[in-house]
């Protein structure tokens, strides 16, 4: 058998307990084989083919960035400092307007190496040139759910409908690319960016094919008011209406969420990506996180696009969850250290339908070990503590998905790093040159 140990270090458990173990994986299946410092767990490391040295360190399921665009990148600091709706229509649309394919790809190899230098080894995303996305996902090493966004907005009947029908072809086409680790969802941008009919006839043919829908739900109020006023109802009972809630089913933000909302996610066993940084950034609001989870709704974390947070490091998102969720609940002890922690590993696994978040026999070997040897992280009282507020992306010491090993020692080896960073830089000053000559 084909396996890697890693050892001597601490790990994380699914009950939120961290023990001293060794973590054996088996890389022909991608699958955690044993965890512990048993005899059992003594044989096979003797036996192991590889090993990753954990001394030192906490051995955490790899994290799982569940709302998305990840060729964003190039778009970083390009536009701050405004709120949502005048950001898109001012500045993103209009360079997006200008992205290639070509652009797309390399900002998502760009948003993929800062992803896996940061533990993450899963994440959502919806935007354009899927494929493109999908072959990176491939060679990176990484997981990821992914779907082409729809909007129909400002468009005429015919661009319209080929938009949904490339977002259902691509959630066809592509799913259980690179081996499996690439699944879809149909994408429709948001209910008001979508007209009725074109969201009724996508998520319709979505769920007889099985395929998850993933799109942006109440994250501001000017997005909640218009349908409130026109339709007479609030946006999720819309999107109940339209057959958007459901088991498999995850929505970004759900910030402007009342209790019959929430009780509606509960009900239909549709996740909430809470994305608080770019809600914090775009002054969205703040999402009832304790609420919903008291609900018994499925809460992910997503960094959301790097233009809007600025950076895809989940261990930010977790420490931002976790302050914000305290000031929007006026209390203290509202979403803990260990709450964060579980959104963005096994929830964020759960709200995307993929392997992972979990340390355990048989679930993924996706795996991240956190150096705790850091200044910042001196004295080690509570390690769930520390993951929630004190440690960050660049205390990753290995990255393991599906079993290979995507960074050792803090060197990716499935990504030219320098080459990328090269690439993303030269694509994004062409990219804002062409937005400036149109
Ligand atoms: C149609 S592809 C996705 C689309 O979403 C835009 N986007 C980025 N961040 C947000 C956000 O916080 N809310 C809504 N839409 C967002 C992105 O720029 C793409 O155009
Ligand atoms: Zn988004």
């Amino acid at each position: 058998m084909d396996t890697l140990c890693i050892t001597g270090g601490r790990v994380l458990h699914p009950d939120g307990r961290v023990r001293e173990g060794d973590v054996v994986v088996d890389r022909e299946t991608g699958t955690i084989l044993a965890v512990g410092r048993d005899e059992a767990v003594a044989e096979h490391a003797a036996d192991a083919a590889g090993t990753l040295d954990a001394t030192g360190g906490l051995v955490i399921p790899g994290l799982v960035n569940a709302h998305t665009h990840v060729s964003m990148t190039l778009l970083r600091g390009y536009a701050d400092d405004k709120p949502l709706d005048a950001w898109l229509r001012e500045d993103v649309w209009p360079a997006e307007a200008e992205l290639t394919d070509d652009d797309i790809e390399v900002g998502a190899e760009l948003g993929v190496l800062e992803m896996i230098r940061s533990g993450t080894t899963a994440f959502a995303d919806m935007y354009f040139a899927t494929d493109r996305v999908a072959d990176v996902v491939d060679r990176a090493g990484v997981r990821a759910r992914l779907g082409h966004g729809v909007v129909t907005v400002g468009k005429g009947e015919e661009e319209a409908i080929a938009d949904v029908e490339e977002s259902l072809a691509v959630a066809a086409d592509l799913d259980g690319a690179a081996d499996g680790r690439v699944r879809t969802a149909f994408m429709p941008h948001s209910l008001t960016t979508v007209g009725e009919e074109h969201l009724r006839e996508g998520i319709e043919r979505a769920a007889a094919e099985d395929v998850p829908v993933h799109l942006h739900a109440n994250e501001t109020r000017d997005e909640v008011d218009p349908i409130v006023e026109e339709r007479g109802e609030r946006p999720l009972a819309y999107a109940a209406d339209l057959g958007a809630l459901g088991e498999g089913n995850f929505l970004a933000h759900c910030v402007h969420v009342d209790d019959a909302e929430i009780d509606l996610l509960a009900e239909t066993g549709t996740a909430a990506v809470h994305c608080p940084a770019s809600n914090m950034k775009l002054a969205s609001g703040t999402a009832p996180v304790q609420r919903l989870r008291e609900a018994g709704v499925t809460v992910a974390l997503g960094t959301d696009g790097a233009a809007s947070n600025n950076d895809l490091d989940l261990f930010d998102e977790m420490r931002d969850a976790a302050m914000v969720g305290k000031l929007a609940a006026d209390d203290a002890s509202a979403v803990p250290a260990g709450a964060v922690v579980e959104m963005a590993t096994a929830g964020g696994a759960d709200a995307l339908g993929l392997p992972g978040g979990r340390i355990a026999e048989g679930e993924a070997a996706d795996l991240a070990v956190v150096d705790l040897d850091r200044p910042h992280l001196t004295p080690v009282h509570d390690p769930v503590s520390h993951l929630a507020y004190a440690v960050r992306g660049s205390d990753v010491r290995h990255t393991v998905c599906d079993g290979r090993v995507l960074m050792r020692d803090r060197e990716v080896l499935t990504l030219d790093a320098d080459a990328v960073k090269a690439r993303a830089a030269e694509a994004a000053s062409d990219l804002v040159a062409r937005v400036d000559e149109a």
